[in-house]
């Protein structure tokens, strides 16, 4: 065993600062302006009231003292700027929303609105309907303050949300024809990978148009930001589901509760929600590839299971196993408007092999699997309270930004703190859970479920 350090030794962090569009990169003549905040009577700017160019946040706060030196990416802080690179009175700003819906949605377009309304005094505000096409083929909707008061208390997106319609030439020709200077993309990886091509063809045309975005995922699979807004809230509803299969699993002799959750790639809300309910046996996600059949199979464990205590749960997310499923080519081809790949029912395929398993192995004993699939349910909610606030920080976040003229941005915490990331950085980012740590191995440990590594 290494020894403790000494209490002298000095670790010394070598910190990058991530580097921040600016408008000014290519618009070096920009006026600045004296933000509003300055005069509202309900603010009260102090010294530290503002933020600089030089307050940043450092990305990764977990080291090794026993190394000399180390080394991290920092990003710049979001919050309110002294200086603003627009004049309220001429600001035109656009918000959108793309991809699936997730809790919260309407609540960040609630806020991007007030506080644009309120804080900067802002009046032409406008609602993109139905994703990255409506900017082409529908017109905008003006937004006020009085309007979107109540948009919280609804789920789903009130603009509507597509996928596919990206469309870079006519999407930045209608960002000019409408003069809005100011858009505010919320969408996810998808999103995301479009918000890029958008602001480097705004950059390559040298419009001045500030482009920020609002990552949203109910998958929570976004890198660097701690986790997105609506996670919570899915994780909690998807817990209903899971004690709704427990109490179906219980009351049946050889009972199997078995709940499919979202997660197309990654299975954070089926680990979560695992974590949190502890009545789950086993929990299936992309990550931890899995098998059925012989030692070490899952139905090896569900038989042991069901011998010790005549129940069992079993979580799956949609996007684990896969690869099991049999499929035609035609489907293995298949790919929704968006291009992501169009997945096969994985509940529906388990529930029928549990049901072969059970009547090859077993045929005399009574057997019940209750399947249940919460899909939207877990998404087309509204946010609770934790995720709500969560949203109003994120909108307040992006629009000081956009202000403060930095572009090419997205919105989110850091290690508990908001921060200015560059767009292409956490486009390419992937958050998945990692199946080496400490939270797969809980998982492991509350289920004892097979690692399902044949060997
Ligand atoms: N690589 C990409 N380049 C440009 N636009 C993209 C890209 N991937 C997805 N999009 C667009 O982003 C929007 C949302 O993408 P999607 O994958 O459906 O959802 P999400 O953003 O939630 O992941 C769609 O309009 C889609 O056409
Ligand atoms: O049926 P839809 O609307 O395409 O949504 C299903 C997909 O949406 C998700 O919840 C999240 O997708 P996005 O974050 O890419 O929008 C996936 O887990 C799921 O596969
Ligand atoms: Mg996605």
């Amino acid at each position: 065993m290494n020894p403790p350090p000494n209490t002298d030794q000095l670790l010394t962090i070598n910190t990058t600062l991530a580097p921040l569009p600016h408008l000014t990169n290519y618009l070096p003549n920009l006026q600045t302006h004296t933000t509003p905040l300055q005069h509202n009577h309900f603010y009260h700017p102090s010294n530290h009231f503002y933020l600089s160019q030089s307050d940043t946040i450092i990305h990764r706060t977990i080291y090794d003292f026993t190394r000399a030196t180390s080394s991290t990416l920092a990003y710049h802080r979001a919050g309110p700027r002294k200086h603003i690179y627009y004049d309220p009175r001429n600001v035109r700003a656009a918000i959108v929303t793309c991809g699936g819906l997730c809790p919260g949605l309407n609540t960040v377009i609630r806020e991007l609105v007030v506080g644009l309304w309120e804080q900067y005094g802002v009046r032409d505000i406008f609602g993109i309907k139905a994703g990255y096409r409506g900017f082409y083929s529908m017109d905008p909707v003006r937004l006020d303050a009085k309007m979107v008061h109540n948009w919280h208390k609804r789920g789903g997106t009130v603009l509507e949300t597509s996928r596919g319609g990206f469309d870079l030439q006519k999407i930045v020709n209608a960002i000019q024809d409408h003069g809005f200077n100011q858009v505010y993309i919320i969408g996810g990886d998808g999103t995301l990978r479009g918000a890029v091509k958008i602001f480097n063809e705004i950059q390559r045309r040298k419009l001045y148009v500030g482009v920020a975005a609002i990552p949203k995922t109910v998958d929570n699979d976004v890198g660097i930001i701690d986790r997105s807004f609506g996670f919570q809230t899915a994780v909690e509803k998807a817990q209903q589901a899971i004690s709704a299969a427990h109490v179906e699993a219980e009351s049946a002799p050889n009972g199997i509760g078995l709940v499919k959750l979202m997660g197309r790639s990654t299975g954070h809300i089926a680990l979560h929600a695992t974590l949190s309910s502890r009545d789950v046996d086993c929990c299936l996600i992309p990550e931890n590839e899995f098998y059925l059949h012989g030692k070490g199979g899952l139905f090896e464990f569900l038989d042991d299971r069901l011998k010790q205590n005549g129940h069992a749960v079993v979580v799956v997310a949609e996007g684990a196993g896969q690869d099991m499923i049999p499929r035609t080519d035609a489907e293995k081809q298949d790919v929704d408007e968006s291009g992501n790949p169009v997945f096969l029912d994985v509940g529906v395929w388990l529930k029928s092999e549990l049901k072969k398993w059970w009547a090859k192995d077993h045929k005399d004993e009574l057997f019940t699997v209750k399947y249940i699939d919460p899909t939207y349910m877990i998404r087309a909610v509204t946010a609770n309270a934790t995720d709500n606030l969560y949203c109003t920080l994120l909108a307040h976040s992006a629009i000081h930004g956009v202000m403060a003229g930095y572009t090419g941005f997205v919105a989110g915490p850091i290690n508990g703190n908001y921060a200015y990331i560059p767009m292409d950085e956490i486009a390419v980012t992937k958050n998945q859970v990692d199946t080496k740590d400490h939270k797969w191995a809980w998982v492991r440990s509350i289920t004892t479920q097979p690692d399902f590594q044949r060997n």
